[in-house]
């Protein structure tokens, strides 16, 4: 049996239909990434998980049963939401230890569970300060601590990064899995950074329009998104998208029409002649090269910038059509201030089609 399992949840306020039939199965021990856009929902589901909201429609069982019939805290879930409040006039040491004195727990166990915590974290030598002497790195620490030290089954985390600054935001992402594991929690960890998902996830449930569009391994939606939407909202460049219909060539392969140019297809794509769709590539699945190739597409690159270890060209084909490729980091190209002509080619095996109408893959 899943640890969570939710089925045509429905929640509405007021005329607004927030969650529209959304279903999920959780496993025990997995962290499951909620993804979405402001205002999708994303709050609205873990309140549902943790019994503080009543579904108009649908069920959320925990361990099979009713989410609102029993308490969280019977049930063993913790909450940490987005703003996580220390007590000012605690120590980070009582700060963490406030959930186990609610439970009657003995000293001597106290103390160790917080320690033990504490080094996980890596906070144990600020555990006698004072929320106002503690870093907002450790501040995080401390009330992320503060959550995990009753060692919870299921950990519901409301965008717990969301307010601290990026190198922070780095470090926690890079820990969290670790942490996660070494409590064998099950989390629902709310966000609505891509990165962040395709870092922390087992699996990732992209949330658009009160539904699951899509849930699948970071690798999944990545690579193999299953409708427009969810292509688009992973990426950064993000993926280039063109309105074609493939057509067959005069040599026999498959082409397009990208701003009034024909790109030859590296894929036969048997089945999408004449059929209105989008295509979808990964800047990093387009390739620009000043050598004419066969079947490129002729453009002109207006601009390039280094991003990370990557180079990112902006290029213009035929009427004025953009597309973005990247490639390994490239000095030469990024220095380079005026326009160069060169030739774009897709990956073999990379491009993606999607019906124009539904948005759906293809
Ligand atoms: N109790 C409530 N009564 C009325 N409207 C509500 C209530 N709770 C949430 N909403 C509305 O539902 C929408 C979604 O809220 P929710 O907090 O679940 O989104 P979210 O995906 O977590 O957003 P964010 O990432 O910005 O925190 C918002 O427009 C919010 O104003």
């Amino acid at each position: 049996m899943p640890h969570l399992s939710i089925s045509g949840l429905c929640k509405a306020f007021g005329k607004k239909k927030l969650l529209d039939g959304l279903d999920l199965a959780v496993e025990r021990g997995e962290c499951l990434v909620v993804f979405g856009g402001s205002g999708s929902g994303k709050t609205t589901l873990l309140r549902h998980i943790a019994g503080l909201l009543e579904p108009d429609a649908g069920t959320v069982l925990i361990d099979g049963q009713r989410a609102g019939d029993v308490s969280a805290q019977q049930r063993g879930v913790a909450m940490a939401f987005q703003n996580f409040a220390l007590y000012p006039h605690m120590t980070a040491f009582e700060n963490i230890a406030s959930p186990l004195r609610a439970r009657a727990i003995d000293e001597a166990r106290i103390a160790r569970q917080v320690q033990e915590v504490a080094e996980l974290l890596r906070i144990a030598h600020v555990l006698d300060h004072s929320p106002r002497q503690l870093s907002n790195g450790q501040k995080q620490r401390t009330s992320l601590a503060r959550s995990l030290v009753h060692k919870p089954q299921m950990i519901l985390l409301d965008d717990p990064l969301r307010n601290v600054d990026a190198k922070i935001r780095f470090e926690m992402r890079l820990e969290f899995p670790k942490l996660f594991k070494a409590f064998g929690s099950t989390v629902l960890y709310v966000t609505q950074d891509y990165r962040e998902a395709l870092a922390l996830g087992d699996r990732i449930g992209v949330l658009v329009d009160g539904c699951f569009a899509q849930i699948d391994s970071p690798a999944g939606v990545y690579r193999n998104p299953q409708s427009r939407e969810v292509a688009r909202l992973f990426g950064d460049p993000p993926i280039n998208l063109f309105e074609v219909t493939p057509q067959r060539g005069p040599g026999g392969a498959m082409q397009v029409q990208i701003g009034g140019q024909t790109l030859v297809l590296p894929d036969p794509c048997t089945g999408l002649q004449g059929r209105a769709c989008v295509l979808g590539v990964r800047p990093e699945d387009l390739l620009f090269s000043t050598e004419a190739q066969p079947g490129a597409l002729p453009v002109t690159m207006e601009a390039a910038m280094p991003i990370n270890v990557r180079t990112v060209a902006l290029l213009k084909a035929g009427d004025g059509a953009e597309l973005l490729a990247s490639r390994p980091e490239d000095p030469v190209l990024a220095a380079r201030r005026e326009r160069l002509g060169g030739f774009a080619t897709l990956v073999p095996g990379r491009c993606m089609f999607f019906d124009r109408a539904s948005g759906a893959r293809i």
